[in-house]
């Protein structure tokens, strides 16, 4: 996720078990542009430096095939375990230059941009994967009709959002929705949207029909949840949940690592939201200084507050957090 799962937060996540972690959609044109500058932080967001010590996957968007193909070549001599291909992003700065979603509303171009990276990754070895939505709107769900063309020109595995692109985040993720897409093709089909716990995990399956589910915002302010869900499906050991001054360290590590990796300044102001994160998972005393936490700005205060405002948090068990919001949708 742009902005959330950056190396620090990667490597949290690896740290309780990932075997793969995924960057942050990185634009294609930034890739392989000419200016210096944006080329460093487009490299730098795919992390290929092998920081997290567990393969990486690279997530490109674009609306172009030959930057596309361009990139994919590169992040695969990079190291990329697999190269994902953005066509669910809702964005209007992204749709607005068609890319994201807005690939959605042009089949034939985006198989165009598919069959480029597939042909400039499958001779190094790679894999592509694809991320969509249902579709740009409700008149337009053609997301079983680009996965079965997407896989015949040689997708390994397709992520739907139960959503359409106009829904943005709003409502619920309609899971029963991507049932026809694991119809249409012989791959391993993702569930995304809404899957916060072992239970809405459980559901999203069953409802769907897919081989495995993506989690995105419920792992925000909860590295641990990921594990967690495996976990509740039977696929990973149970994970060692950290409490009082082990949760307090773990905070505090992530907190360090983004002011090493962003440096001090930039740091402190991309912490804030972390730690706020943190404080609507693990409620109590941490819920109740949140606003501190999202002010926090000084790297010595901040240190005190993240030591007393989490000195008694404790994480909840994964099907705790079926009390959000989507308990109702998850009993039914
Ligand atoms: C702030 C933010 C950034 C996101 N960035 C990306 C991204 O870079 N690539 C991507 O495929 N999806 C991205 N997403 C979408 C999520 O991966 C996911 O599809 C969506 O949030 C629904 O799943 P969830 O309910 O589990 O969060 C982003 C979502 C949010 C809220």
């Amino acid at each position: 996720m742009a902005g959330i799962t950056d190396v620090p937060f990667r490597r949290l996540v690896a740290r309780f078990g990932a075997g793969l972690v995924v960057s942050e959609m990185v634009a294609s044109g930034e890739m392989v542009t000419t200016r210096p500058s944006a080329r460093a932080e487009a490299r730098a967001r795919a992390d290929l430096g092998g920081e997290t010590g567990v393969p990486v996957a690279v997530q490109l968007a674009g609306r172009e095939a030959a930057p596309m193909a361009a990139a994919a070549a590169l992040v695969a001599d990079m190291g990329a375990a697999a190269i994902d291909i953005n066509m669910g992003c809702p964005a209007r700065k992204v749709t607005g230059g068609a890319s994201g979603a807005a690939l959605m509303r042009d089949p034939d171009h985006a198989l165009r941009l598919i069959e480029a990276v597939v042909g400039a990754a499958a001779p190094r070895g790679v894999p592509v994967t694809l991320k969509m939505r249902l579709g740009w709107d409700d008149d337009s769900r053609n997301a079983p009709l680009i996965a079965a063309r997407a896989v015949a020109a040689g997708v390994a595995m397709i992520t739907v959002h139960g959503r359409t692109r106009m829904q943005f985040y709003g409502g619920q993720a309609d899971w029963a929705a991507i049932a026809p897409v694991v119809a249409a093709v012989p791959v391993p089909v993702v569930a995304n949207g809404d899957i916060r716990c072992g239970a809405s995990a459980r559901a999203a399956r069953a409802q769907s029909g897919a081989a495995a589910v993506m989690v995105g915002r419920g792992a925000c302010g909860a590295p641990w949840r990921l594990a967690q869900i495996a976990h509740a499906q039977g696929h990973a050991p149970a994970p060692v949940l950290p409490r009082g001054a082990e949760l307090v360290d773990l905070i505090g590590e992530h907190y360090e690592d983004m002011l090493s990796h962003y440096g001090t300044k930039v740091g402190a102001r991309v912490a804030r939201k972390h730690l706020g994160w943190y404080a609507e998972t693990l409620g109590g005393t941490a819920l109740a200084r949140r606003a501190e936490l999202l002010r926090a700005d000084d790297p010595a205060a901040t240190r005190a507050l993240i030591a007393s405002a989490f000195a008694e948090a404790a994480v909840a068990p994964s099907d705790a957090a079926s009390q959000a919001p989507d308990a109702g949708r998850v009993a039914a």
